[in-house]
């Protein structure tokens, strides 16, 4: 059975181990490390695992998640490579962080630890997460299995290339966000409507549910999809024309692009630390 510490039980530490949960993963075969007390104490008592030090809990380890915000990882990779962290025990090291490349992590450790770099997303909280992995200097295959077989039971998980990273973060890592937004958005305007917000928010929500189950299952591109809810010179044109005059895919555009060049940003050594991703 493969020990996981989780270093960082915040908003994507806990979307990891509530998901491993669920998916059936033994609370004993989860440990965290989370510095704020409060926290610490919130992850012990809803998921009734071990929350300790980040040396305690990587002693032990076969898989280390590194999941603390990008300018919290410096101290945490110094706390593991003080420890007893060596190649030969065959530890492996899962970063999560946004903008940090392995040779961050790889030039800190001891030489040889093999170092997998991923991009989550917070729907692995609901088993409906995508990963992207990229192997460092010293990952094999067998440790993208690993990590694969690991992220693969809270969500769907890709293989890309490091280089790839960056973009990865910018359409799924922070992916979610957009459809909130847009799911906001659309409630707001439903109750400029008349509707109530309840009834906005059901008839949103389930409007998501619905499309991407189309999108994931019917073997339709979101093109085709599309065309297929737009009568000719019927509401939906009236709504897409709109949506078209106030920039939507531009602003598309920018907004990703925006991302991948924060994203990369981050893991320059310009970057200062404590700048880090919310
Ligand atoms: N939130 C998201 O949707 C995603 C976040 N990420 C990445 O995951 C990382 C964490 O992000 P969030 O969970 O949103 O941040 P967060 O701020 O919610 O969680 C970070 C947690 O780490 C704890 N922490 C900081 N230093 C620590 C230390 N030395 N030892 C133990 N615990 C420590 C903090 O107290 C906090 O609870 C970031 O690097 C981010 O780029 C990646 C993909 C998606
Ligand atoms: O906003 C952020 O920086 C993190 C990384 C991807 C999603 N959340």
């Amino acid at each position: 059975m493969t020990r996981i510490a989780v270093i960082g039980g915040g908003r994507i530490g806990e979307a990891l181990i509530s998901g491993l949960l669920k998916a059936g993963r033994a609370a004993r075969d989860l440990v965290v490390a989370e510095s704020f007390p409060a926290r610490a104490a919130e992850l012990a008592e809803q998921y009734a695992i071990r929350v300790t030090t980040v040396a305690d809990a990587a002693e032990g380890a076969d898989v280390v998640v590194i999941a603390v915000k990008p300018g919290d990882v410096d101290p945490v990779v110094a706390q593991l490579a003080a420890g007893d962290l060596d190649g030969e025990r065959e530890q492996l090291i899962v970063t999560l962080a946004a903008g940090l490349p392995t040779w961050r992590y790889e030039n800190k450790l001891p030489a040889g630890v093999p170092v997998v770099r991923v991009m989550p997303n917070t729907p692995m909280l609901v088993g409906e997460g995508v990963s992207a992995i990229a192997a460092g200097r010293f990952a094999k295959a067998e440790h993208l299995e690993t990590v694969r077989e690991l992220l693969g039971s809270v969500g769907k998980v890709v293989t890309v290339s490091e280089a790839q990273i960056d973009a990865v973060t910018a359409v799924s890592g922070s992916g979610p966000a957009y459809f909130f937004l847009v799911a906001e958005a659309m409630v707001d305007a439903g109750v400029s409507l008349g509707l109530t917000r309840a009834t906005a928010s059901e008839l949103v929500v389930q409007t998501m549910v619905g499309s991407a189950a189309m999108l994931a299952e019917s073997g339709e591109s979101a093109t085709e999809l599309r065309a297929a809810v737009t009568s000719p010179g019927g509401t939906t044109a009236a709504a897409v024309r709109e949506l078209e005059r106030g920039g939507l895919r531009t602003a598309f555009y920018d907004a990703l692009t925006a991302a991948k060049v924060k994203s990369a940003a981050l893991g320059a050594p310009t970057e200062k630390a404590g700048v880090s991703a919310e």
